[in-house]
């Protein structure tokens, strides 16, 4: 397994963004966001992908942008928390680099991200949302690496570090 690409998965408001974006700075790696990634490309927000197009098109799409990722190396990818759930994409990543859960509590997760208009799927009511949440962990739990995404960004990092020193 490489150490040269790291990918984070997870559920929405696990902390992807944030945690990638200090780990890629203290490892001197490139930090991708899939979605930013995608909103660069299509000109739109994630929200209005979904809206004009549908959830299967944005799905797509950001299996192909993960695809163009996996060449790159020295970089840290935070993935939407439906790629990460993706059995094929999470095989993908984990035969390419070293894939992180940050694995986060259901409420946290709500507190997090109740208010943000550019998640689209928290639209579909608190007990649809629940049952994808569980079913999503069985493929989330298949990353090398699990981190209780409740603790502080920098003590996760810290984590991640421990288990990379010496390994790159
Ligand atoms: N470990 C953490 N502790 C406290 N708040 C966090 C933590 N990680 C992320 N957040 C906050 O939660 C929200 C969602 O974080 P984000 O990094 O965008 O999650 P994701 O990319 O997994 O959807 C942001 O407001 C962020 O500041
Ligand atoms: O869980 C999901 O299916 C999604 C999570 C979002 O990313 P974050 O996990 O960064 O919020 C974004 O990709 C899209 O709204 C769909």
């Amino acid at each position: 397994m490489s150490f040269e690409r790291i990918f984070l998965v997870g559920f929405m408001g696990s902390g992807k963004s944030t945690v990638g974006k200090l780990l890629a700075d203290s490892l001197g790696y490139e930090f991708v966001d899939t979605d930013l990634l995608i909103e660069q490309r299509e000109g739109m927000k994630i929200g209005e992908i979904f809206e004009r197009f549908s959830e299967e098109y944005f799905r797509k799409l950001e299996l192909a942008t993960l695809k163009d990722l996996l060449g790159r190396s020295r970089i840290v990818v935070g993935t939407g928390g439906g790629l990460g759930a993706n059995p094929h994409a999470m095989d993908l990543m984990k035969e390419k680099g070293l894939v992180v859960w940050l694995d986060v509590p259901f409420d946290v997760f709500l507190q997090r991200c109740a208010e943000d208009p550019n998640r689209p799927l928290l639209k579909m009511g608190l007990e649809k949302l629940e049952e994808l949440y569980t079913k999503r962990m069985e493929v989330y739990s298949k990353a090398h690496v699990r981190l209780d995404a409740t603790r502080e960004p920098q003590e996760l990092v810290n984590q991640l570090l421990q288990i990379l020193r010496g390994k790159i």
